[in-house]
């Protein structure tokens, strides 16, 4: 090694005990079991479902719960208890309002007692210095001596009961419970996964970010709808046009208008001047909702304007980029606007609910003056909201289109494969890629894009739109989207979009064994953990599949989707004894959940049961531990040894 290196090194570790020490420290943290991973997927918006979610661990917390208090708390208690450790707060407010003075004086010595006790518990798998840092700040100290308490000698149980009732006394006690809360609900996972799509057709995906943007370890593998989100934020219009698109479909236009602040006055007065109300337009709405009809009818015409200008964006980057092999999707070219009439697969169809007020039927590509400008003045907040830029830097930061991560292979979409099974090639500027280094080349376009926003029309901000849409992405993974058919024509043989062989072909073990060579991973060890297509539970689905190789966790939730899969979201927790999939019943409401304790209903299933314990050295974090460490030995060599 070079010795100006560890020269350096010697600057940090200046004497020979603190190289020893440090050692140790190293070797203690990689023979501790491996920490608790969190995998969610597909949260479009649903802000309260994951909180939810995370909140409890996926269960984790109420596991832990009645394993530590087994025979001690009723079922019910146990639910109390668990609801306590989720919603601290709210939780507090109603014990607080159902018993006088002296019973809440009980209930928080017994109370403050569990809450300790289940800290140590969650915390056992962790160095003391880990679990320091997740503790609340301002009671460090307090929590400290009454986590490390030795009870062998009674002496000191005076001092830790007097420290428990100084703390009541001093009206300490509300805050230090909601301290314990949230660091238990910190240590019951360690690191959490989001396998893609945060934003689309939900309310608050920016709420999502915010928490993510807190939370104490988090990886993202970007999915079709994120990607969108990035495209639009570093300078594709068709993408901006789409994320207008699907919030107007989902009447979620505060998300861009309140939440992002974008203007969309310019946009709403040409929806005005052109368009009118449209049945295959009007806003899909939730019967939570009570917009006015006014409201309806003003999404209605933006949601037509933005689709239209949408459609007309695509044509030119069809044209510019034959390496997307997309030409049968120059739609607008191929309308016969005469008859109103479109060729689908050889077959004419009648368009029906059309809106081309503003399409010059000898050249339907070009926007109209109004449309570009509109378009310009919203590239422009776009590009100019802070807390976007907030969210989509963090995004663009975090997230990657894959990860392989202690020997799994995390990807929201899919390996783009032929109906052999072989990988499927694609040809960009001229190089034929595939497989690993398809998702490469692709994320090396993503990120080039993302470094020259003011670049609206080059090759990487079209990726970025592909990726969104194109028959080889990884992301979207079916042939064709066909949004256009599914607005303006009946006949639905029209609207399917044909998945690419992978869905099918990942039933299979073989499938998997190959992509993990392709990705360098070990077939014997390894999991493929995916996203994006809900599994129809319904209707028999196992989210499990190839001999426990495979798993998604798209279980819906998405509320649009939850008729489809019949639950309301899959995720999964990978412990150091293995992986546990959970299925999760409709979340309905916090205050559901605080007064009837409706959490109970996850179910889990077990992926994979080592017969080993996991250690954190089998780990990414471990392996880079070791090599630390090995690099620590050297240090020692050859500045303190040597002499
Ligand atoms: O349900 P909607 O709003 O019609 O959207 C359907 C579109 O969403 C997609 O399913 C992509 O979204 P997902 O990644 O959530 O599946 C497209 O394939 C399809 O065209
Ligand atoms: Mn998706």
């Amino acid at each position: 090694m070079d010795t100006k290196y560890l020269d350096l090194l010697a600057e940090k570790y200046d004497c020979e005990e603190k190289v020893a020490t440090e050692i140790i420290n190293l070797e203690a943290i990689v023979n501790l079991p491996k920490g608790t991973e969190h995998f969610v997927s597909d949260l479009h918006g649903e802000y309260y479902a994951f909180q939810h979610v995370l909140r409890n661990g996926s269960g984790n917390v109420k596991e832990k719960i009645k394993d530590l208090f087994k025979g001690e708390l009723s079922p019910r208690d146990v639910n109390e208890f668990a609801t306590l450790v989720y919603y601290p707060e709210e939780k507090l407010q109603l014990v607080k309002k159902s018993l006088d003075q002296k019973e809440l004086s009980g209930w928080y010595v017994s109370t403050i007692g569990r809450l300790i006790k289940l800290t140590a518990f969650s915390s056992s798998k962790y160095t003391r210095s880990k679990v320091r840092k997740a503790l609340p700040e301002q009671f460090v100290y307090i929590i400290e001596e009454l986590l490390y308490k030795t009870d062998e000698f009674t002496n000191k149980k005076e001092y830790y009961s007097k420290i428990i009732n100084r703390i009541i006394a001093l009206g300490q006690a509300s805050k230090l419970i909601t301290g314990l809360a949230y660091t238990i609900q910190r240590l019951v996972v360690d690191h959490l996964h989001v396998v893609g799509d945060i934003y689309d057709r939900g309310p608050h995906p920016e709420r999502i970010m915010d928490t993510l943007m807190s939370y104490h370890s988090v990886d993202i593998q970007w999915g079709n709808h994120d990607v969108l989100w990035i495209g639009a934020y570093a300078g594709s219009k068709v993408c901006l046009a789409n994320i207008i698109r699907i919030c107007a479909r989902y009447n979620n236009l505060d998300i861009i208008e309140d939440v992002y602040g974008i203007n969309l006055i310019p946009l709403l007065n040409l929806a005005d001047k052109y368009y009118d109300d449209n049945p295959a337009f009007r806003p899909k709405i939730s019967a939570e909702e009570h917009s006015s009809e006014n409201e309806r009818l003003q999404i209605t015409k933006i949601h037509q304007a933005i689709s239209m200008i949408q459609f007309k964006l695509e044509v030119p980057i069809i044209k510019r980029c034959p390496d997307f092999h997309m030409e049968h999707r120059l739609l607008l070219d191929q309308i016969n606007y005469e008859r109103l009439t479109l060729s689908v697969d050889g077959k004419t169809y009648r368009l029906r609910n059309t809106c081309f007020a503003t399409i010059n039927p000898d050249r339907p590509e070009e926007l109209l003056a109004e449309e570009a400008q509109v378009m310009e003045k919203l590239m422009f907040s776009i590009q100019h909201s802070e807390k976007l830029a907030r969210h989509m830097n963090y995004l663009i930061g975090k997230g990657s289109l894959y990860l392989k991560y202690n020997g799994n292979l995390l990807i929201h979409g899919c390996i783009p494969l032929n109906e052999d099974g072989s990988m499927k090639h694609m040809m960009i500027k001229g190089i034929d890629y595939s497989g690993k280094r398809l998702l490469d080349v692709f994320e090396k376009y993503l990120r080039s894009c993302c470094a020259h926003p003011q670049q609206t029309d080059d090759f990487a901000t079209d990726m970025v739109w592909y990726l969104w849409t194109g028959e080889n992405s990884s992301l979207f993974g079916k042939k064709d989207m066909t949004t256009f058919e599914r607005y303006f024509i009946a006949e639905k043989e029209t609207h399917v979009e044909r998945k690419n062989p992978y869905y099918k072909l990942r039933e299979q073990e073989s499938t998997c064994c190959r992509l993990f060579k392709e990705f360098d991973l070990d077939p014997a060890d390894g999991h493929i953990i995916n996203g994006h297509t809900p599994v129809e539970e319904v209707n028999g689905e196992n989210p499990i599949k190839a001999n426990g190789k495979m798993i998604v966790i798209d279980g819906g939730f998405s509320k649009a989707y939850q008729s489809k899969t019949g639950i309301a979201g899959y995720t999964l927790l990978y412990n150091s004894y293995g992986m546990q999939l959970v299925a999760h019943q409709r979340f309905t409401s916090k205050e559901d959940v605080l007064l009837n304790g409706t959490d109970v209903l996850s179910v889990r299933r077990l992926v994979d049961r080592k017969l080993r314990r996991k250690k954190v050295r089998e780990t990414n974090i471990g392996e880079n531990i070791l090599e630390q460490i090995a690099v620590l030995h050297e240090l020692l060599q050859y500045r303190y040894k040597n002499s």
